[in-house]
């Protein structure tokens, strides 16, 4: 058998990819999510990188932004990441890549976050090329019964599950909205799970709206929009998360607006979540936001005290970890909201206390999560950074986020995304929704023009400076 040494060079690449990331995200997400990941191949200028196990089906989408920035940064030669998943056990539920759960599909795919990463399984190169496939699998990890209730989520969670017992007849579409990792996706795909128990034959078909817009726009560019079409409009109950995302899109909400209609008109069930409540959905059409409250709005509230301790509890004891009470308040009474940011104490403490060997403690954890939660309390947000920015500059807010692209608008808000970039965790695509939904292109565009521009312009530097020791 011969063998065929793979070219340094190609092999570097991921290994370069990696060491970007390495400096931009926190230790632990690289160490438990890109870490095990392996060079596989590269095929026409797409680069093939293994991964474990299917619990790394979400790496593509959710580091999408970061790969595509370093392989910009870095100056290579590829197209697009393909992430692939091994087969997952055949029996398991899942959903198929024409939108429907069942064994028909020999791989489930991930939906990227972008047409350049991907996660998936088997994908030939005609495939991958069209990246059309949005079917995700349902997070295992998100049912039902994990799902801690309490003042602010109990109202959704009971719709979530008369939505699942009773599909379209219930209440359609559901729209469940709330601020950032308050368990908004967890009951969406808790919905898919138990109405898939219930109703097996059903095909029901998980989208982001991001990805929605981005298969959209593929499909237009390859002629494919009847595929596109058929795809949606043909299933027993679509959930599509995060629909902020079409806003100001208007082909994306035109098409939306007909896939609704079709499954509406057609008894078949629609779960919408968003951030905010339909009337707030700026550059929406009319007809779309009131047709999202033809059936039941639901908010979900930020966790009290109490329930923050129960997730808490709960998580530790799915980890069969023991957690003190004393320590589930201190975490509890200093994460402030996010659910997530709590999970992510959580694990830390976990992981920390494991690697040194000593229990779970209320000392041990005030000294582990002190970091932590001292970042918590100077968390920056893109709007104190707009605040800071307009007022520097003696403008409205609003001007920052508006369609003008005069040189006194366009300098402060290149500012502004530039400090949202530098000083919170948000994404390139978050970034730019935040400024009146801007191409994540556009808000790259601006950070590196003024990362640039920064190095031979004093007063630039001096009013970035200025502006950090306001916010920092
Ligand atoms: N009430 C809850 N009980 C148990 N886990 C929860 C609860 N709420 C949120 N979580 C967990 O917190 C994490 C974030 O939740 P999720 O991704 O569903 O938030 P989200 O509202 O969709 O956020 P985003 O707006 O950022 O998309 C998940 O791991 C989820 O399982």
């Amino acid at each position: 058998m011969s063998f065929v040494p793979i070219p340094a060079a190609v092999l570097n690449q991921w290994v370069r990819i990696l060491g970007a990331l390495e400096k931009k995200i926190n230790r632990q997400s690289f160490e438990t999510w890109l870490k095990p990941t392996r060079f596989s191949h590269v095929a026409e200028r797409v680069l093939y990188i293994r991964v474990p196990s299917v619990e790394f089906q979400h790496v593509g989408d959710r580091y999408a932004d970061l790969i595509m920035e370093a392989i910009d940064n870095l100056g290579l030669d590829l197209d697009r990441v393909q992430f692939e998943v091994p087969a997952p056990d055949p029996n398991a539920n899942r959903v198929r890549e024409d939108g429907g759960f069942g064994p028909q599909s020999s791989h489930s795919l991930n939906a990227p976050r972008s047409s350049r990463v991907n996660t998936g399984a088997g994908v030939g190169p005609e495939q991958s090329r069209f990246d059309w496939n949005s079917a995700a699998l349902l997070n295992p990890r998100y049912q039902f019964d994990n799902f801690v209730t309490g003042p602010g989520n109990q109202f959704a969670y009971a719709a979530a599950q008369a939505v699942a017992e009773r599909p379209a007849k219930a209440y359609n579409p559901l729209f469940v909205y709330g601020g950032v990792g308050l368990g908004k996706t967890h009951l969406m795909h808790a919905i898919g799970h138990q109405a898939k128990l219930r109703y097996p034959q059903y095909s029901i078909s998980y989208i982001s709206g991001e990805k929605f817009t981005n298969e959209m726009i593929n499909m237009v560019r390859y002629e494919k929009m009847s595929t596109f079409r058929d795809k949606f409009r043909t299933v027993d109950i679509l959930l599509i998360d995060d629909i902020q995302f079409l806003a100001g899109k208007e082909r994306t909400q035109e098409e939306f607006f007909h896939t609704f209609n079709a499954l509406h008109e057609s008894n078949k069930q629609v779960v919408i979540a968003s951030d905010r409540p339909p009337k707030e959905l700026n550059d929406f059409e009319e007809r779309l936001r009131s047709r999202f409250e033809w059936g039941l709005v639901v908010d979900v509230q930020p966790p009290d005290l109490e329930t923050k301790v129960a997730i808490l509890q709960r998580k530790a004891e799915a980890e069969q970890t023991t957690l003190p009470t004393d320590v589930a308040l201190f975490i509890a009474g200093n994460v402030r909201t996010n659910v997530r940011e709590l999970e992510g104490a959580l694990t830390r403490l976990i992981a920390w206390c494991s690697m040194h060997g000593v229990e779970i403690t209320l000392p041990t954890a005030q000294m582990c999560l002190k970091q932590f939660i001292d970042t918590q309390v100077r968390k920056i947000t893109i709007e104190a950074i707009q605040r800071a920015v307009a007022e520097q500059f003696g403008m409205r807010v609003a001007e920052l986020k508006q369609k003008n692209n005069s040189r006194q608008i366009v300098v402060p808000r290149q500012i502004a995304m530039y400090l949202a970039k530098q000083m919170t965790e948000a994404s390139l695509p978050e970034i730019g929704r935040q400024f009146g939904g801007k191409h994540h292109t556009t808000v790259m565009h601006s950070i590196a023009k003024i990362d640039e521009q920064k190095r031979h312009d004093k007063d630039l530097a001096r009013t970035l400076s200025k502006l950090q020791e306001i916010l920092g």
